[in-house]
């Protein structure tokens, strides 16, 4: 099964877990649009939801698939989000926002009473960190903030480049406004002392390290579906 199928198949797989009445988080990526994709379906039967789009992207596929959506002002608590990741680790930690969407992607998660990570079983490690870790920062100070990132990494025994996403010769730009910092720690083996410490930045808009969010992870690889949940 190639890469495409198997994001066909989890996002197929995912879409089968919403039910009629939903207020769903619709994450970002190239797994969650295979989510959409698959959803949109089911809208079509006759299942009713209502989304929440944790990007501009995402909020485009879901209006061209004619998914009903609105805002976390119109509706603060969600049932259900469903996103992809970069990373998982045994204890559902994840390192997400390759894609740019994190700082969104994580205050429509917390909004949720459950959120459901798929994903292809490549995702899955030991350790979080051989996936650049995205730090959103505030483009103010932009040097100071990214010697304070420097610092802090190191206090909790981590250290890496620490590379500025460009789209071309220009720096990203989040759906936020912001820039995003990618760090190339390789290992991260305390995840919850470097989130805190990275939250003490005043630059740091937000970061990649979502932990305690994930209630279940479901993983496609080429002999089906693996299941993981939060104890
Ligand atoms: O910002 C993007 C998101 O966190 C994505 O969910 C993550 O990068 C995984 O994307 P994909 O499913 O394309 O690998």
């Amino acid at each position: 099964m190639d890469a495409q199928a198997m994001k066909d198949r989890i996002g197929f797989e995912a879409a089968r877990r919403v039910d009629s009445g939903m207020r769903l988080g619709i994450g970002t990526g190239s797994t969650a649009e295979a989510f959409v994709r698959a959803l949109a379906e089911r809208v079509k039967e006759g299942l009713r939801i209502v989304g929440v789009p944790t990007s501009e992207r995402t909020a485009r596929l879901c209006r061209d698939l004619g998914i009903p959506l609105t805002t976390l002002e119109e509706l603060p608590e969600l049932d259900l989000t469903i996103d992809g990741t970069d990373e998982v680790d045994g204890a559902l930690r994840l390192i997400k926002g390759g894609g740019g969407a994190l700082l969104r992607e994580k205050i429509v998660a917390s909004a949720s009473a459950r959120m459901l990570v798929i994903a292809d079983v490549t995702k899955k490690v030991e350790t979080l960190g051989a996936f650049p870790l995205p730090v959103e920062i505030n483009g103010f100070g932009i040097v100071s903030t990214l010697l304070a990132i420097e610092r802090a990494a190191g206090l909790v025994g981590v250290a890496g480049t620490l590379a500025l996403r460009r789209t071309g010769d220009d720096p990203f730009i989040t759906d936020g406004g912001h820039l995003i910092v990618d760090a190339s720690f390789g290992r991260i083996p305390d995840p919850e002392a470097l989130s805190a410490a990275l939250h003490a930045i005043p630059g740091v808009v937000e970061h990649g390290l979502f932990l305690g969010l994930a209630s279940s992870v479901m993983l496609a690889g080429p002999d089906g579906i693996e299941e993981l949940a939060a104890d």
